[in-house]
């Protein structure tokens, strides 16, 4: 098995992580400090990176099986293939291409947030759906939720992990601004920009949540504030604890209140009030 070794991580390489599939990869595994993209064959990559070699075993089988069940307030996130007897609520994902399979620190804090916060009833946006765990974590509390991604390619997925979970929610590819990226100017090389505009979406919501990245929440900050009536909440994720405070000033700034904070090793959850 041939490897091609990135330094980051999901946040700060996603906007490779197309691109590395197109060029033939069949998974992307993040390890401390770098991703691992997995490919039949060497190839050129225009990408900064070295390649690494493995010896041929079934790295899939070795993933699934080593993915365990993961626990995050009243929910826990099972494969399809696992079974459990707890009392959680469950929430099946089919590990794929999209990130969110509950094992980062970012999904499990953004379900936990929502599992005090959402009631039943209440108009729900999950910006960058990916796996579409948040939207299904939040229509499994009751909430009439909407799914929205910049990526196509996760949107299929995302609708397949919500019949699986028998929940009812929307998907559909969008974001809150054309396919604008505030790392794209220090990436090396971004890959082209999506041909057609993305759909914008809009609000009212009582409550928004986003697990993307400090840089896009500060540029989002003044949008976010529009996705709301007079007053509902807003959590964010993703976030380096390296990079809160530029979020902090950006979400005061726009009229938000930091409702709580969570962190778990590097990355926090804030929760804010918009008023
Ligand atoms: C870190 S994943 C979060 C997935 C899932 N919500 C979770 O919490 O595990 C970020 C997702 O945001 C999407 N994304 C990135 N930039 C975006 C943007 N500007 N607008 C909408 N979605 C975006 C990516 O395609 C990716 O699926």
């Amino acid at each position: 098995m041939h490897v091609f070794r990135l330094r980051g991580n999901f946040e700060t390489l996603d906007i490779y992580s197309a691109a590395l599939f197109e060029l033939g990869a069949r998974g992307l595994e993040e390890k401390p400090g770098e991703v691992w993209a997995y490919f039949p064959e060497r190839l050129e990559l225009p990408f900064p990176g070295e390649w690494l070699e493995l010896p041929d075993t079934d790295w899939l089988e070795a993933y699934k099986r080593d993915l365990k069940p993961v626990r995050a307030g009243p929910f826990v996130v099972l494969a399809p293939w696992h079974t459990w007897e707890g009392p959680e609520k469950r929430i099946v994902i089919e590990p794929g291409m999209a990130f969110g399979t509950g094992h980062h620190e970012t999904t499990r804090m953004a379900l936990e947030t929502l599992a005090e916060r959402v009631e039943p009833g209440m108009r729900v946006l999950d910006l960058g759906t990916g796996s579409g765990i948040l939207a299904i974590g939040a229509a499994l509390l009751g909430a009439e939720a909407l799914g929205i991604d910049i990526d196509p390619a996760v949107i299929p997925q995302a609708r397949e992990n919500a019949r699986r979970n028998q929940v009812k929610v929307q998907f559909q590819v969008g974001s809150l601004d054309e396919a604008y990226d505030p790392l794209a100017e220090t990436a090396p090389q971004a890959p082209p920009a999506q041909p057609a505009p993305t759909p914008l979406v809009q609000g009212p919501f009582d409550l928004v949540v986003a697990n993307l990245y400090a840089e896009l929440h500060t540029y989002f900050a003044q949008k976010y504030r529009e996705l709301f009536g007079i007053c509902g909440t807003l959590i964010l994720t993703g976030i380096l604890a390296e990079r809160e405070a530029l979020v902090r000033s950006a979400l005061e700034a726009s009229g938000f209140g930091l409702l709580a904070r969570r962190q778990e090793g590097e990355w926090v959850c804030l929760t804010y009030a918009a008023r």
